[in-house]
């Protein structure tokens, strides 16, 4: 299934196991047939442009010099910068090179500066790079940063941990491509983190490997397969009672716009009724969404509602006691923002939290996620997948690790990574929203799991959508988000009726 994600362990056991079966050297030529296939798409009506192939020292060289070959044969005007390493090649890249040497393919030993290229293949290093991108190589990479035409790279970007996404090492340097032909199986580096600015458009070929051949993954992409089922048009005979009451749980003294954010979230996200349950003296109504219906937190009722515990909360000591009677209570629960920090530092509301047997539902942030995790929001960043299952399995909830690629996990190690969504919701009080839509769908009878993949699906969804509409990415704002998100639930809705 392409929508699996396999670590580079996983991957290096499927090859040995494909190995087996087939001639020295097939798997390494199918590579260079998928690549030099996807060059000429790429190239398209100007196979006349020259092709600038990168080759470096391992397996990943070795793809491309087979690709570098394929075209030349093909009659394009192929140059490959070859970049051998200190120990010999393997079998495979040595008669990918004598095939490459033995036809027209041009040779070169520095990147010419000026030089312009219709297309350049990136072959320095695939799943094989530990270490930083340094030296000779170091200098190829940055050389291509002022090179503007597309990048291909094969099977990972130079420079980036596929099973990260994170650049490797400190003060790292990655490709920048604008397509990645990945083999053998997807990886969840080229999703999240720095691997969505540096893979570009991913196209995995199995490189003639049967499904069956494959391990379990416990990671993949999320997508409306996970969830489609779930959009099921409304019946007539239905009331507002029918789809659920959310009431969002902060807006402390000076921070009232954060769950009128969440709580638009939901309203637009289908929830029946709306509250906003705040820590302060709440305001009366809001007058551009009067819908929303406002009450003091302490008196409030939790029975029977979803509950969105966090934004704009605050650390009062009500804050806390508010919190723990969530915790402590049946309802379905979002916990964002300032919830999660006073989690991270109270061990008697982390015991609260795992002995629940209600769904949760929590949405850090990667400095949230670090507060929870007791480290730094670097370390988190440097490898999210691992960072969000700790935090499933330590709270016993649900996690939503927000940022580029967000990664949801679950206590029992299953993660997906969300494809939606773009660089607009960068921008303050996109997550208060997410948390709002995450609510309307538990109060729905959503499972956590389901609530949480299919929101921020959603969420992402309603961003590129915006997009398209010229809204963003440069100055989407949250409020935007809402109307935006009710588009795209109805349209999946309608979809879904119509198959
Ligand atoms: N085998 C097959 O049939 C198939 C293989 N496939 C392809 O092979 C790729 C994996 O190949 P791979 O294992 O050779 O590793 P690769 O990514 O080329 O890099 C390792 C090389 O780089 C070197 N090196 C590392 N870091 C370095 C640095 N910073 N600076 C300098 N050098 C550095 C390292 O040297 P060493 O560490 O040993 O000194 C070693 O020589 C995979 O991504 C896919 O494209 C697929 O087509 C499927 C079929
Ligand atoms: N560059 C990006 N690409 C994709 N999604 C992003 C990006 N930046 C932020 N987001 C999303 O926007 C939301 C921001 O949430 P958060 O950081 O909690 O903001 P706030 O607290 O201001 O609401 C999250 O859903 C996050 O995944
Ligand atoms: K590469």
């Amino acid at each position: 299934m392409e929508r699996h994600l396999y670590t580079v362990a996983q991957l290096r056991a499927i090859e040995q196991a494909a190995y087996a079966g087939l001639a020295p050297g097939t798997l390494m030529q199918r590579a260079g047939k998928a690549a030099s296939d996807f060059a000429l798409e790429l190239l398209g009506d100007r196979r006349d442009r020259p092709v600038l192939v990168l080759a470096g020292p391992g397996n990943n060289g070795g793809d491309a010099l087979e690709a570098a070959a394929n075209l030349a044969d093909a009659g394009v005007d192929a140059t490959v910068l070859h970049l051998p390493g200190r120990r010999d090649a393997s079998t495979e890249t040595a008669a990918a090179y004598e095939r490459a040497r033995a036809g027209s393919v041009g040779w070169i030993d520095m990147l010419p500066p000026g030089a312009e290229w219709g297309l350049v293949i990136d072959g320095l290093f695939g799943i094989g790079l530990e270490r930083p991108v340094d030296g000779d190589y170091r200098e190829v990479v940055v050389g291509l940063e002022t090179i503007r035409c597309p990048i291909l790279a094969l099977d990972v970007p130079s420079g980036l941990d596929a099973d990260t996404g994170a650049v490797i090492g400190p003060d790292g340097i990655a490709v920048r491509a604008t397509h990645t032909i990945t083999f053998l199986g997807d990886k969840p580096g080229l999703h999240t983190a720095d691997g969505r600015d540096h893979a570009g458009q991913v196209r995995v070929d199995m490189l003639g490997v049967g499904s069956e051949a494959l391990p379990r993954a416990t990671a993949q992409l999320s997508g409306l397969p996970l969830f489609a089922g779930r959009f099921t048009a409304r019946r007539h005979n239905t009331h507002k009672g029918s789809f659920g009451d959310v009431a969002i749980i902060g807006g402390a003294h000076g921070m009232a716009g954060a769950p009128v954010l969440s709580a638009r979230g939901a309203l637009y996200a289908g929830a029946g009724r709306v509250y906003v349950a705040a820590l302060n003296t709440p305001p009366g109504y809001d007058s551009s969404q009067p819908e929303i219906m406002f009450r003091a937190a302490e008196d409030f009722d939790f029975f029977g509602r979803t509950l969105v515990i966090g934004p704009g909360m605050g650390d009062s000591a009500s804050a806390i006691r508010l919190l723990a009677r969530a915790l402590d209570s049946d309802s379905p629960l979002v916990i964002d923002a300032d919830a999660l920090n006073l989690i991270g530092a109270s061990p008697d509301l982390q015991s609260r939290l795992a002995q629940r047997t209600a769904p949760a539902v929590l949405t850090p942030h990667p400095l949230e996620g670090a507060r929870l995790l007791g480290m730094t929001a670097a370390v988190v960043q440097s490898d999210r997948l691992e960072a969000a299952r700790e935090m499933a399995l330590r709270t016993n909830a649900t996690v939503i690790l927000k940022g580029s690629g967000t990664v949801i996990a679950r206590p029992d190690g299953e993660v997906l990574i969300n494809p939606t969504g773009n660089a607009g919701l960068a921008t303050a009080g996109s997550g208060d929203v997410l948390a709002g839509i995450c609510g309307a769908l538990l109060a729905q009878g959503w499972t956590g799991w389901e609530a949480a993949a299919a929101a921020t699906w959603i969420h992402g969804a309603a961003a590129d959508t915006l997009v398209d509409e010229g809204v963003g990415p440069i100055g989407m704002t949250a409020g935007e988000l809402p109307a935006a998100v009710r588009k795209v639930l109805n349209r999946l809705v309608k979809d879904a009726a119509s198959r």
